[in-house]
């Protein structure tokens, strides 16, 4: 149906293709999560089946958008990086960013079960978007870090406040406690008042977790004589990676490579 009196409307949608030879950095987060972990009882601060789950719909993510090239997610929030190339939908931003939204959302009510066998979900999760453009690898590197510290002050601040209130403190005696201590403060007093070392909490608790393309070496036959013929294929898997920094980047140099 050309040429119809109504198609004028067309003329005020906006062109929101992000522009070309930049890494797109669409982050979702969980929308009042603080809500919804106490409603599903999550354990504090940290609960284990509930960061698997995140991590799981990251690994459907990279299976189901070929041009998410690396994913990274704490607490409530993943972040997912497009190739700088992809032509994924022409790069419209509210495309990438509603499917990514939407893909995530529905894989986490999906696998609820697998992870939660014994829990009802009480209520619908849900999760907003927002995306970035960064013109570098190095920065998108800077942005990955940045999340990671973002992780390591939350998560150390999280794990002292929860002892302390499990040990019998109100929630505002721990605050108060807690205000203005460094980090190794805080080390310190797990360590005194609760025997705790930090550093030898879950990697996955204190680090993040990153989602990417692993190489892996598969045997497909043996030879005529009996020797292994093997190739390489790509495997989406969930690392625990101490410091995403300039060493992680240089072992994985394909991941960011600018083309
Ligand atoms: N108990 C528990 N809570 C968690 C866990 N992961 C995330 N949360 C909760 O999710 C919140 C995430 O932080 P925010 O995203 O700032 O809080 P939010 O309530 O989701 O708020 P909005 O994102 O602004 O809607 C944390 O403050 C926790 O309350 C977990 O593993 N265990
Ligand atoms: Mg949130």
């Amino acid at each position: 149906m050309a040429n119809s009196k109504y198609e004028y409307v067309k003329k005020f949608e906006t062109d929101d293709r992000l522009p070309p030879s930049s890494w797109i950095v669409v982050r979702i987060d969980g929308c009042h999560f603080h809500q919804f972990s106490a409603e599903h009882a999550f354990e504090k601060p940290n609960d284990e089946n509930a960061l698997n789950l995140m991590n799981s719909c990251a690994v459907s993510m990279l299976e189901q958008f070929p041009d998410i090239v690396f994913a990274y997610g704490v607490s409530d929030e993943y972040s997912f990086i497009w190739k700088e190339t992809t032509q994924f939908y022409q790069r419209r931003a509210s495309k990438l960013l509603s499917l990514s939204v939407s893909y995530f959302t529905s894989v986490y009510v999906m696998k609820w079960k697998e992870f939660f066998p014994h829990k009802e979900l009480k209520g619908p999760p849900y999760f907003d978007g927002r995306v970035v453009c960064y013109p570098r690898a190095k920065i998108v590197q800077d942005y990955l870090a940045w999340r990671q510290v973002d992780c390591h002050i939350n998560n150390q601040y999280n794990t002292c406040f929860w002892m302390l209130v499990k040990s019998g403190k109100t929630q505002r005696e721990a605050q108060e406690l807690l205000k203005g201590t460094q980090a190794k403060d805080k080390n310190e007093l797990l360590f005194q008042q609760f025997n705790v070392n930090y550093d030898k909490l879950p990697q996955m608790f204190r680090k993040g977790s990153c989602v990417y393309r692993k190489k892996v070496e598969e045997v497909v036959k043996l030879d005529d004589t009996g020797n292994p013929v093997t190739r390489t294929r790509s495997k989406v898997a969930v690392e625990h990676v101490d410091i995403i920094g300039p060493k992680f980047w240089s072992d994985l140099p394909y991941i960011l490579e600018e083309e």
